[in-house]
């Protein structure tokens, strides 16, 4: 059975669709903790009614961001996991960090990357008058989402969208691609050529959703 360990910021709806997903039968993988760095993440309370280990490392109680990452890894290095999974995980980690679970943690991302890497997407494709918005689950790697993709998801962008819908709208693409890229990591069946990483079965690796 393998290990993950998820980090969260905030309410956690992807953290609890991997949960849920890890509660069906047969699947070969547990959430061995969920982690935050916000003391008021919504998440950590779904964790820990289901038994599930919570911690928090506050990011306001260290000085740098490398003392918060190096306390963060160790807390996460206590659960010995085989993937470290963020999910709406709102810090900008160091290359010490990345380094440290190099192609064994992966980060989801509310646009098609390369198109709007950082924060704010929805409204920045909006903004753009962009006609297809979607997300990408990737590898982290020390330069902000331009990890490895796993798997991206397309919506469109309807008429009349704000942030807010387009982003209930992208969520819902989020908890389909999210328990299924952790499965096929846990499952072996990522594959590497180089720095681009593909399904060993060359499986789909995206989606257009309506
Ligand atoms: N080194 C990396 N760190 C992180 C990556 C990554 O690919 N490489 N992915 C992000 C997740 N993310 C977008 O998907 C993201 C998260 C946070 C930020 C950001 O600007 N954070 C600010 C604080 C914002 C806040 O607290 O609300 C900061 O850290 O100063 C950008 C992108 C996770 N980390
Ligand atoms: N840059 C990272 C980022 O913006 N992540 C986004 O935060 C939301 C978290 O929701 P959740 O806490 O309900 O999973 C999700 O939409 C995720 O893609």
């Amino acid at each position: 059975m393998k290990k993950l360990v998820i980090l969260i910021s905030g309410r956690g709806s992807n953290m609890e669709a991997i949960v849920k997903a890890c509660s069906a039968e047969g699947w070969p993988a547990e959430v061995a903790a969920v982690i935050s760095n916000r003391p008021d993440a919504g998440g950590l309370q779904f964790a820990a009614e289901r038994g599930i280990a919570t911690a928090i490392v506050d990011h306001k109680a260290y000085a740098s961001r490398d003392a918060f990452d190096a306390e963060l890894a160790r807390v996460i290095d206590g659960f010995a996991p085989d993937l470290v999974v963020l999910a709406g995980f709102m810090r900008i980690l160091t290359p010490a960090f990345t380094a440290r679970y190099a192609r064994r943690m992966l980060n989801i991302h509310p646009s098609l990357l390369p198109a709007f890497t950082g924060l704010h997407t929805h409204e920045r494709a909006i903004e753009m008058g962009c006609k297809v918005a979607g997300v990408t689950v990737h590898f982290v790697t020390a330069e902000l989402d331009h990890g490895a993709i796993v798997v991206q998801a397309a919506v469109p962008v309807l008429p009349g969208d704000d942030a807010k819908a387009l982003a209930a709208r992208v969520l819902t693409a989020e908890h389909r691609i999210y328990p299924q890229s952790v499965r096929w990591f846990v499952e072996g069946a990522l594959v590497w050529d180089g720095e681009v990483v593909r399904h060993r079965d060359g499986g789909p690796q995206h989606l257009f959703l309506s």
